[in-house]
């Protein structure tokens, strides 16, 4: 679970998520324009109410009518351009985010769970885009309307400004240390969301567990525990906001109570006009306003901070190696030299050394734990070997582009993994090629499936639900296998079914298995006698290490542990 931190900063946010400048730029500007508009009216009506005395102009009314229709059409284009923006925004960093996640290594996968990363790809994104869209065009027009409206306020009247910019470090110290705090409580808020998005993802897939092993009860309660901490954080969260906004009203409240009383005196004295007061007041609220949403960007600065810096620690994170230049066109024999690997701690393979030939089906025995499918895990380099090296002819895997090396590559595993989508969708999975329908169906009938995808009244185009939960494993099987026909893979790795499947289903998986590996170079983590006695050579495997190679009459000769697995294993499995 532990990650390097990756520091926030603007500018790393700017890199990955790349706004589209020229949008940006635009509704900057038209946000601008707006402001202006916005600081023009007050003018515009401090004239108009100084020259109520006399008569009423119509071309300052005119001019006014225009000015709000202008600050109409100005906001509605920028909000409409920002928000566009901000979607360009979130897409971009979600493309990012899943493109990464594709390409981290399955070891990545083994130490964080699936959930977290749904939340980074879903939440953490949509946080960055309100940051970057909405509050960060906000805080500039904000800065940019109160520093104007100070300087017309000035021009307007130095002493009640002067009396008014008081509230601003007053404002900034209430504000910065609550900025602070409130990051804190967003940055843990933001992890327990992903540690309930997390749970419920798990929780959900395994629904069927649940129910079985009736645990509703206790899971109910843990989800509760997860919810109570959020809301925990939430009311923690709106204590602070709660405290903060009538604050700041206060504050603003008595700046506009000290203003328009002084003001008033200022007027009864003569020293300014009572359209200069009005005017002021209403400048007042172009500073009020933008300041209320520059403390809000303090405290989304604060949160976007947290989310960025998660998803940054992805972005970060070392990618599978796809370097690698040669191709090999007729792979000839794949060697394991002395290869050790660990999982992260101790080694759980140490000196495993076999070679196999084009076309020989090569088995591998031994204990549950010992590490067989580790074995598969490395062919189909998901993980590197800690030690020796596995090559293909005489190319050393490493130096051979990670995509080609697995297009060699089909796994049919015990049970097969399903998308959910149609049938058709299932078996053509991974086909980078146009596939015909007869092509199709013909790996199907090979792979004993056709008869009963037939059967199913929309045949191949059968929705298969989720992880394939509608099809019996006999039938995921024989559509995994009908797959790997389709992909006609230079090396085959089979899971043999142990006695999961009666005996009919057995029988229909096991010829379409005898069809798939003619011909073919394959590796079998065998479960049955008669694959054992037909392999071509045989890998006893005992703790992580290989302790002998042969044929079955080979090995039965000469290796004792060989000998009490065929009696103990295969014998019950073959009955
Ligand atoms: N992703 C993983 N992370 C950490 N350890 C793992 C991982 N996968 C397997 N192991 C450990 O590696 C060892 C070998 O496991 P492996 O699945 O290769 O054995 P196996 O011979 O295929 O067993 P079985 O016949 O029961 O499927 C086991 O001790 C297992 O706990």
């Amino acid at each position: 679970m532990k990650m390097t931190k990756q520091a926030f900063s603007l500018s790393g946010l700017w890199r990955v998520t790349s706004p589209p400048l020229g949008q940006l730029v635009l509704g900057l500007l038209l946000s601008m324009g707006n402001t202006a508009v916005s600081l023009a009216i007050p003018l515009f009506i401090k004239k108009i109410m100084d020259a109520l005395a006399e008569k009423l102009s119509p071309s300052l009314l005119a001019g006014l009518i225009a000015l709000l229709l202008l600050q109409v059409v100005t906001s509605a284009l920028s909000l409409f351009i920002l928000a566009r923006v901000g979607q360009q925004i979130v897409r971009q960093l979600r493309t990012k985010t899943w493109r990464k996640l594709l390409a981290l290594p399955v070891s990545y996968y083994d130490r964080h769970h699936s959930g977290e990363m749904i939340s980074r790809v879903t939440n953490d994104t949509t946080v960055v885009m309100n940051l970057l869209s909405t509050e960060m065009v906000q805080v500039v027009t904000s800065f940019l309307s109160v520093i104007v409206s100070v300087v017309i306020l000035f021009t307007l009247d130095v002493p009640m400004t002067a009396v008014l910019l008081t509230a601003v470090p007053i404002t900034f110290l209430i504000v910065m240390p609550i900025g602070r705090k409130m990051y804190r409580l967003s940055y843990e808020q933001q992890n327990r969301m992903s540690d309930v998005t997390a749970f419920l993802t798990q929780m959900l897939s395994e629904i069927r567990l649940i129910k079985a092993s009736t645990t509703e009860g206790e899971e109910f309660e843990r989800g509760s525990g997860k919810f109570d901490s959020l809301f925990e954080y939430g009311v923690k969260k709106a204590k602070i906001q709660s405290i903060l906004a009538p604050l700041m009203t206060a504050v603003m409240t008595t700046v506009l109570v000290v203003i328009i009383g002084y003001g008033a005196y200022r007027v009864s004295e003569g020293l300014i006009t009572s359209g200069e007061l009005v005017a002021f007041v209403l400048y007042l609220f172009q500073i009020i306003i933008p300041v209320g949403s520059i403390s809000r960007f303090v405290t989304s600065f604060q949160e976007t901070k947290g989310a960025t810096e998660r998803l940054f620690q992805i972005l970060a994170e070392q990618e599978e190696n796809h370097e690698g230049t040669e191709c090999i066109e007729a792979p000839r024999e794949l060697v394991f030299e002395e290869v050790g690997f660990g999982y992260g701690g101790e080694l759980v393979l140490r000196n495993v050394s076999f070679a196999a030939r084009q076309g020989t089906i090569t088995a591998f025995v031994g204990p549950s734990g010992v590490g067989k499918t580790t074995v598969f895990s490395l062919m189909e380099r998901f993980y590197e070997p800690s030690e020796g090296r596995i090559r293909l002819n005489d190319v050393p895997a490493s130096h051979i582009p990670l995509r080609e090396w697995r297009r060699l590559f089909s796994y049919v595993p015990q049970d097969a993994p399903m998308l959910t989508g149609s049938v058709r969708d299932n078996i053509t999975y991974g086909m980078n090629r146009a596939v015909t329908e007869e092509e199709v169906q013909e790996a199907a009938r090979l792979a004993n499936a056709h008869a009963f995808i037939s059967q199913f009244p929309d045949g191949y185009d059968t929705w298969v639900g989720e992880r394939g939960i509608t099809l019996s494993g006999g039938q995921r099987q024989r559509i995994a296998i009908a797959r790997a026909l389709l992909r006609d893979p230079q090396f085959l790795l089979l899971d043999e079914a142990t006695a999961s499947l009666d005996s009919e289903s057995e029988r229909l998986v096991q010829e379409s298995l005898d069809t798939l590996l003619q011909g073919r170079t394959a590796f079998v983590i065998a479960h049955r006698l008669s694959t054992v006695v037909d392999a071509d050579q045989i890998i006893v495997m005992e703790n992580g290490t290989v302790t002998g190679v042969g044929t079955h009459a080979e090995l039965l000769r000469e290796h004792d542990f060989y000998r009490t697995l065929v009696q103990q294993q295969f014998h019950r499995g073959s009955a």
